[in-house]
């Protein structure tokens, strides 16, 4: 397990490295340069495209289609926070900070 937290945090940080340099790319050599050239709602487009394709992939009970389509959701979310100039370390801090946080318990403290 803890094997597998490291490579998956790897590959975030790798892929965190590749976008944030392929901000500055030429629009038409990089898909990522692209989507950042056309600005904050392109990006939101596919964000927003990719959750309905992967809750058709889940609604059609197809789970490599499941696997595939959550890749592009995580893939465009990635983009989006180097839009912001934000990390896949800052969501990764985020979840870690909840680990252990029941979600009932957490609603359940904002409530009172
Ligand atoms: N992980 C990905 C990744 N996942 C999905 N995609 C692209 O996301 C796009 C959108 O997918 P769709 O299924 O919506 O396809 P589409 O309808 O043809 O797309 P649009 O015409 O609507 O944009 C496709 O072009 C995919 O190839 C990705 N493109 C890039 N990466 C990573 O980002 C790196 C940098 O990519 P470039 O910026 O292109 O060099 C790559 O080396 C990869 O590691």
């Amino acid at each position: 397990m803890a094997d597998l937290e490291k490579e998956s945090g790897d590959l975030l940080e790798r892929l965190t490295q590749v976008l944030h340099e392929r901000k500055q790319a030429d629009p038409q050599q990089s898909y990522v340069a692209k989507l950042h050239h056309k600005g904050q709602d392109a990006i939101l487009k596919k964000i927003g495209e990719e959750s309905c394709e992967l809750v058709m992939a889940s609604k059609d009970q197809d789970p490599a289609k499941v696997v595939a389509e959550t890749a592009d959701l995580w893939f465009h979310s990635l983009v989006l926070l180097g839009w912001h100039g934000l990390q896949a370390r800052d969501v990764l801090a985020e979840l870690d900070r909840r680990m252990g946080l029941s979600g009932l318990v957490e609603k359940a403290n904002r409530e009172k």
